[in-house]
């Protein structure tokens, strides 16, 4: 575990511990440590189990099911018993399914998680333009994250408003359906499409039922991101995203003080929330502090990548639109790619060789999707950087899927946020093997004129789009003439690989070349290029003679 996520003497977490399968002497089991009121937070860790005397098979526990109330906790914490521990052993005994629910552990992300079961609830505004998707694609897309992250979805649900209710999101009636839905369908975890405010949240859970966890679209992704990132920097930077998600929500924690002793304590627990603010906020600061110094290293890393003339081009897009499979292919890379959402969350920069001898680098990194939280757009703002940086964004759409012009938008979308409006874009419509006629698409491709059609998965299209990149490339590059003295050969050849050579003459000084080269390069080439007119002047001074 990160010791900055939970460190022991904070009261913030609610730990509530759970076991995949049942213990057996010397059987390793993996115990999950569960956040009670969010979705947002897991820990998992392997250990075996030592039995001091024998049990009979039927004396085990089923399940393993630790509280925080057998650690040596503040007093304050000791009376916060997660509801969720209770609820997973009563419902395996009601149920008496207990090779089902051991079933239910599926490993996600090289990770065990518990597949809990999950209801989705959307809300369709009135009159709104501003979504991209409608309601049952957003529901769509929010049952693949849930995937993604682990969850079962046994239902959903929407509702068409004006605006959502302040208090609950969605109306009463609609609180008392879903309600309906949670005990016939034995609903574990109810997951909101839109960002819910801590008020939203507090009265939903209160009115589902303590045993509900009630989460939004922002915390599963959040979840999702937590699950997946590999690297150092990446678990640093969601985890920031997720304590500033967390910060304004901490206020339900607290709120059982002053029901248990009858509202004697009246204002202990709006006390204790701010002592837990000032923890966070706290944890906040340390974990900038180690982000900085994590990046400070990388950017060492960066500049001496600059330092190599070789053009960047960085592929972005909706995820899932085959981003990592095309950087493999291209590279021979082994970058995780898969069929489920933000499967890569860390940049990776591989140098692409073309048949022609020409290079570039290659950069893949996050994907996008609509309604991207804002706090994680901020948390991967420095990853993304690396996008503005490029001498070429490339823009890969999943052209079979059936909200392609949807998802383009939305990639457009929180690119404008990112500020690289001044780079060269080159489109690229990918899975064209996908499509059910791929002639029109390519039809379609060659009306847009900046399109070209490829397939990552098969290769189709490669060298063609390999091309458009080095004829897009020459957007960002500057024409120079130098002579280059016979001794800086390799000079040379490093404009025949990065840069496009118009021609070269060789004189009695060097050899002159006119050639279009990436800017940081003409810069490296510039004393050649004062020998360039310090030539012709010579030139003119013998004709003139
Ligand atoms: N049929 C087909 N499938 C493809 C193609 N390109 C990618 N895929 C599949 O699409 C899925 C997603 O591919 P990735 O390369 O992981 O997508 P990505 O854009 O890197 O996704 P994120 O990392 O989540 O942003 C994988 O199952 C790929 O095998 C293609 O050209 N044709
Ligand atoms: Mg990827």
């Amino acid at each position: 575990m990160s010791s900055f996520l939970f460190p022991s003497s904070s009261p913030i977490p609610k730990p509530h511990w759970r076991g995949n399968s049942i213990p057996r002497p010397n059987r390793p089991i993996t115990l999950s440590l569960l956040h009670g009121n969010s979705y947002s937070w897991r820990l998992s860790c392997k250990l075996s189990l030592d039995f001091e005397e024998s049990v009979e098979e039927d004396e085990i526990p089923q399940f393993l099911d630790f509280s925080a109330e057998e650690e040596e906790e503040p007093s304050l914490e000791k009376e916060t018993v997660s509801a969720p521990t209770t609820t997973l052993m009563q419902r395996k005994k009601k149920k008496g399914d207990e090779e089902s629910l051991e079933d239910r552990f599926k490993l996600r992300n090289g990770k065990e998680v518990f597949e809990e079961k999950a209801y989705l609830v959307g809300v369709e505004r009135k009159g709104d333009g501003e979504c991209l998707f409608d309601i049952e694609e957003s529901l769509e897309e929010l049952e693949q994250l849930a995937d993604t992250a682990g969850l079962m979805v046994v239902g959903s649900t929407y509702q068409k408003l004006a605006s959502p209710n302040p208090r609950t999101y969605i109306g009463s009636g609609k609180v008392s359906e879903i309600k309906s839905a949670i005990n016939a369908l034995d609903v574990e975890t109810v997951i909101f499409d839109d960002e819910l405010s801590p008020g939203q949240l507090r009265n939903l859970e209160k009115a589902f039922g303590g045993d509900v966890r009630v989460c939004d679209r922002t915390a599963l992704i959040l979840d999702i991101f937590n699950q997946r990132a590999a690297t150092h920097e990446a678990a640093l930077q969601v985890a920031l995203a997720q304590m500033e998600y967390q910060l304004p929500r901490l206020t339900r924690m607290w709120t059982h003080l002053e029901r248990q002793s009858g509202g004697q304590v009246k204002g202990m627990g709006e006390k204790q929330i701010e002592v837990d603010k000032r923890i966070l906020r706290t944890q906040i600061g340390v974990l900038k502090k180690e982000l900085e110094s994590v990046r400070k290293h990388r950017k060492q890393y960066r500049s001496r990548r600059v330092a190599i003339p070789v053009p960047v081009v960085s592929l972005v897009g909706y995820t899932n639109a085959g981003k990592s499979t095309l950087l493999n292919q291209l590279t021979g890379a082994n970058v995780l790619a898969e069929n489920r959402l933000f499967a890569t969350l860390d940049p990776t920069t591989r140098r692409v060789q073309m048949h022609n001898g020409k290079e570039f680098l290659l950069t893949d990194t996050v994907g996008f999707i609509q309604k991207l939280p804002t706090t994680l757009v901020a948390a991967f703002r420095a990853t993304l950087e690396e996008i503005s940086e490029s001498s070429l964004l490339v823009h890969v759409v999943d052209i079979s899927h059936p909200l392609a012009n949807q998802q383009i938008e939305a990639v457009e979308k929180v690119m404008s946020e990112l500020d690289v409006s001044s780079i060269p874009k080159l489109v690229v419509w990918n899975k064209v093997d996908r499509v059910d006629d791929p002639h029109k698409i390519k039809l379609e491709a060659e009306e847009h004129g900046d399109v070209i059609c490829i397939s990552a998965l098969t290769g189709e299209g490669l060298d063609k789009f390999c091309n458009a990149v080095h004829e897009k490339l020459k957007d960002s590059m500057v024409w120079v003439e130098a002579l280059l003295p016979f001794d800086k050969g390799d000079l040379l050849s490093t404009i025949h690989k990065v840069g496009m050579v118009k021609e070269t003459e060789y004189t009695e000084n060097g050899t002159l070349v006119r050639a279009h080269v990436p800017l940081r390069f003409a810069q490296l080439l510039k004393p050649m290029r004062h020998l360039v007119k310090e030539a012709s002047y010579a030139k003119k001074g013998e004709i003139e003679s």
